[in-house]
């Protein structure tokens, strides 16, 4: 019987940008920081960590053997030789953690046989969550097999659910470089956009503070209509849209230059990256 979110040990592999991220907003929902350990070798984030009041440590040992849930959140070109350590440290144990990878591409036929290098392969579910968890607003995709039990899905869902608004179990393993595509990495495209509003504002003329106030609240606020309205996304850009007028002018001008088409190459590169970086691994 998986334990409830809120009485789970929980310890992070890897305590970089999206295991901070996690971190942030498990905390902010009131998960128990006694609860909740890291394991960083590098010392800057160890000790930003430790300064938040959470237990951390060098070792990715130390903490994982009583840990219900260990989260992978290290780089995919790292995540074999740390599973490897992680499994033969769990050995024949017959209660290892689940395992909740957040790597991207590292398909769960790897897993498995790299955590189950020193016997039996824990339960691992793989989820794609993306960085707004800091805030509570995450976006996250997840995927397991029939070797992961209806109370681990729970408790996975709870957890990636306490930091995502949008928590989507998907059909097929590989879909989940399609969330890579568009959620896992999505946060850096609308940052990107922001980028470019303020430097178009500043180029004209606009002081760059007002630039980016006016640039980040007009994202917000197309946000909070995008998930808070009945109107399909394409309808709300209608309404912004007065016939002939300025709206029309920019709508044209990103038709022009093949915004779709560039947005579609650029989600499939997410996605081919993805893939590359599970075949990679698996080939190496
Ligand atoms: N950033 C994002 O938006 C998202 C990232 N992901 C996935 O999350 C994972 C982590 O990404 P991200 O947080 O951005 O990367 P970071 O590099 O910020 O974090 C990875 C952390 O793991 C540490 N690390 C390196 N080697 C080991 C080891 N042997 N044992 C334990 N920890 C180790 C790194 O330390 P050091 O710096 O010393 O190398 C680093 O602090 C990746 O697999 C990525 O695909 C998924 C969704 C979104
Ligand atoms: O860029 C990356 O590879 C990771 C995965 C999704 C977001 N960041």
């Amino acid at each position: 019987m998986a334990p409830s979110l809120q009485d789970a040990k929980i310890t992070f592999i890897g305590g970089g940008n999206m295991a901070a991220a996690i971190i942030g907003g498990l905390l902010a929902r009131n998960i128990p920081k006694a609860n909740i350990s890291v394991s960083e070798p590098w010392d800057v984030n160890r000790n930003k960590l430790a300064d938040m009041g959470l237990r951390v440590s060098a070792s990715n040992t130390e903490f994982s053997a009583e840990a219900d849930v260990a989260i992978l959140a290290v780089k995919p070109q790292v995540a074999r030789d740390v599973c490897r350590e992680l499994g033969e440290s769990w050995g024949q144990k017959t209660r290892a953690p689940l395992v909740i990878s957040i790597a991207a591409g590292i398909q769960l036929k790897e897993l498995k046989a790299w955590f189950g290098a020193g016997g039996k392969a824990p339960p691992i579910v793989r989820t794609m969550p993306n960085t707004p968890a800091l805030v509570g607003e995450g976006a996250s995709g997840l995927y397991a097999d029939e070797d992961v039990s209806k109370d681990e899905r729970e408790l996975t869902s709870a957890l990636m659910a306490s930091v995502s608004q949008a928590t989507e179990w998907v059909s097929e393993e590989k879909l989940l470089d399609v969330v890579t595509g568009i959620s896992g990495s999505g946060p850096a495209y609308f940052f990107m956009m922001v980028e470019n509003l303020i430097s178009s504002a500043v180029s004209q003329g606009l002081p760059v503070e007002q630039a980016t106030r006016l640039a980040t609240q007009t994202c917000l606020g197309a946000g909070r209509m995008l998930v808070s309205s009945p109107e399909q996304p394409e309808q709300l850009r209608r309404n912004v849209t007065s016939p002939n007028g300025t709206t029309h002018a920019a709508i044209e001008s990103f038709k022009a230059a093949g915004l779709e088409q560039m947005v579609d190459q650029a989600v499939r590169a997410a996605v081919k990256r993805s893939e590359e970086l599970g075949q990679a691994m698996a080939d190496s």
